[in-house]
């Protein structure tokens, strides 16, 4: 069952066409990827569907609900990663992880949450002072923390070292084994082949491949997902 159905969705910033009839369907508890260049469009999608935008043509579902007509609604079952600035430096963990459960109407016990994401041994610890790979963490865990169906993570492991990135992996992996679905905007093709289930390439606003990694890999007659990236978007 499509847990995300997005048909010829356009979108134009003052004059700039960022988004020109993209269609995706994402399907219940898979890791679907959106990669693409700078400037393809891939934040409006992910921005439409959480109903942060509102598309100038085309249709988005997001379990069902237009996300526009149905905000409050749809805020209650997706979970989405926040950028860095949205928290004060001065919130500990556990202050986070309770206020954010307390935006739901039935949310997961965020105790259980700061638990299995490890974080219970930085509970008492200020936002500023955790390192990047565990502000993702929280991040990740923050966007659980609603027992969401559908979680949207956005360059998720930009700026982590290797073993954070890792890690980071491991923790999605463990969502969508979960049931959760999961999308990720990601510029980095290992962890794409690595992670999705499928992934949808998207160039100039528009989506111009779609499949599984070994799919992709196949259409472009290419030895691994970052070559095939760069035959299908005709960039060296
Ligand atoms: N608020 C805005 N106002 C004007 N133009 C915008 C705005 N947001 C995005 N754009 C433009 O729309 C296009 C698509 O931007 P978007 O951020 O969706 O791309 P992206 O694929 O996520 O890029 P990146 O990989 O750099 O994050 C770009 O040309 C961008 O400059």
């Amino acid at each position: 069952m499509a847990v995300i159905e997005i048909n010829e969705l356009t979108k134009t910033y003052h004059g700039t066409q960022a988004l020109n009839g993209v269609s995706l369907r994402v399907e219940r508890g898979e890791i679907f990827g959106i990669a693409g260049p700078n400037g393809a469009g891939k934040t409006t999608i992910v921005e439409c569907v959480s109903g942060l935008r509102r598309p100038d043509g085309g249709t988005v579902r997001v379990l069902g609900l237009n996300p526009q007509n149905n905000r409050r609604a749809l805020l209650q079952r997706i979970g989405a990663q926040l950028q860095e600035a949205a928290l004060p430096d001065g919130i500990k963990v556990g202050e986070a992880l309770r206020m954010y459960a307390s935006f739901y109407d039935n949310p997961a016990d965020w105790r259980a949450v700061m638990d299995e994401w490890g974080l219970t041994g930085r509970k008492g610890t200020r936002f500023a002072s955790l390192s990047g790979g565990w502000k993702q963490r929280l991040f990740i865990a923050l966007a659980l923390v609603g027992d969401p169906e559908v979680v949207l993570l956005d360059e998720l492991t930009t700026g982590l070292d290797p073993d954070a990135r890792r890690t980071t992996w491991v923790l999605i992996r463990a969502m969508r084994d979960r049931g959760v679905t999961v999308v990720l905007v990601t510029h980095f093709m290992d962890e794409a082949e690595a992670l999705c289930d499928r992934i949808a390439i998207v160039s100039g606003g528009r989506v111009i491949a779609e499949g599984s990694p070994r799919e992709l890999i196949t259409e472009a007659r290419a030895a691994s997902l970052e070559d095939a990236y760069f035959a299908l978007t005709g960039r060296n």
